[in-house]
């Protein structure tokens, strides 16, 4: 049973428009914003959203707005599906239009360079106490493609209030999405943010025509600096052997349908990095989180060396391959002997 029948989803790229087709399957009536006026007409006009996901028919219950403040007219439950780089200011929106106090849920994933805050931390930053109700992040292996056909896939809603992740819980559950709930925010937002970082090096290595134990040593190694960091920030070490962290380092690595594992490969064959962007025409959100999490790992004194490497590849044009002839012939190391 659902609490509420009517939502706000905001962003209506790839994942937005996924997650209004998981709402709208359990008839909750949806306001899908967006700031481009021709994906809202198609929205409305011919149900589809082809330029994110084509093929897919959108439900009836899904209406397109381009307007923010329309978009927000009764509703007290917000979903957030924006690149990071736009959540300030979607916030700073958001604050000067609802009068009653709201929940914020956020789908992103991603780390703001220069400041280092989680994306939850954002949100609690622009918005005043008295109008945020809670904030709730929803991360785990989900590509939007998939989600958009109904094939099965596994969630998790995290919240410092249990009842709050419970209630995003039963607002998104169903036969073909099926959500966990977490307490550890630090935990989940770090795992599938700093997966995308490893994803754009299993890119990069399949790009540069390495095989399958190289991805299995990024994914795994990269695995460990996450868990180091995360720990570090606060979170808890277990959260990264649930679904926001190894399982979203699976679907992000392994999958054809990852920007950030193509941005990878499109770089490891020898593309620039602006050309490889404007290829994927989506938001790689690695890319940005690298830069950030490359100096906040400098700042904590926290041992990174894949995410070092991917850094020198992104930004300072160093050769994929040296990078990874470096990275070999690191000192030896015992796997042991920090935990991760
Ligand atoms: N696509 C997925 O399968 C998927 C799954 C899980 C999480 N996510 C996360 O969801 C977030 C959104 O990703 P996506 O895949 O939907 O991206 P996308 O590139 O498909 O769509 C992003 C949308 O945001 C809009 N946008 C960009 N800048 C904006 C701004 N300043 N103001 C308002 N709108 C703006 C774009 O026009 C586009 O409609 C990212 O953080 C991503 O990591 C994506
Ligand atoms: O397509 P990507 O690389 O942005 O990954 C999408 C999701 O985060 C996978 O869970």
């Amino acid at each position: 049973m659902n609490h509420h029948n009517k939502m706000a989803v905001l962003g209506s790229g790839s994942w937005g428009t996924a997650l209004s087709l998981v709402l709208a399957d359990n008839k909750i009536e949806v306001n899908l914003w967006g700031h481009k006026q021709e994906i809202i007409d198609e929205i409305n006009e011919r149900h589809t959203n082809t330029t994110y996901l084509p093929n897919i028919t959108l439900p009836q219950l899904i209406k397109g707005y381009s307007d923010l403040e329309s978009a927000l007219t009764e509703v007290n439950t917000i979903l957030l599906a924006v690149p990071t780089k736009a959540i300030r200011e979607i916030v700073n929106i958001i604050r000067n239009v609802v009068n009653e106090p709201v929940t914020i849920i956020h789908a992103s994933k991603g780390i703001e360079p220069g400041t280092y805050k989680r994306i939850s931390e954002m949100i609690e930053e622009e918005m005043p106490s008295h109008l945020l109700k809670d904030v709730v992040v929803l991360s785990g292996p989900s590509h939007a493609e998939e989600v958009s056909l109904r094939q099965p896939t596994t969630v998790t809603a995290a919240s410092s209030q249990l009842q709050a992740a419970e209630y995003v819980q039963t607002l998104f559950m169903n036969s073909n999405f099926r959500v966990y709930t977490n307490l550890d925010v630090i935990g989940v937002e770090l795992g599938g943010s700093l997966k995308n970082i490893i994803a754009l090096g299993a890119g990069l290595s399949d790009g540069l025509g390495y095989g399958d134990n190289a991805k299995a040593a990024l994914m795994t190694r990269g695995l460990a600096e996450i868990a180091r960091l995360g720990s570090e920030m606060g979170a808890n070490p277990l959260t990264f052997s649930g679904l926001t962290g190894v399982g979203d380092l699976i679907v992000t690595c392994t999958s054809k349908h990852s920007r950030n594992w193509r941005a990878g490969h499109l770089l490891g064959q020898g593309k620039s990095l602006d050309d490889v962007l404007s290829n994927i025409g989506m938001i790689v959100e690695g890319v940005r989180t690298t830069e950030a999490v490359f100096h906040l790992a400098k700042k904590l004194e926290v041992e990174m060396p894949i995410t070092s490497a991917i850094y020198e590849v992104l930004f300072n044009k160093k050769d994929a391959k040296l990078a990874v002839d470096e990275l070999m012939a690191r000192t030896g190391k015992s796997e042991s002997a920090t935990g991760f």
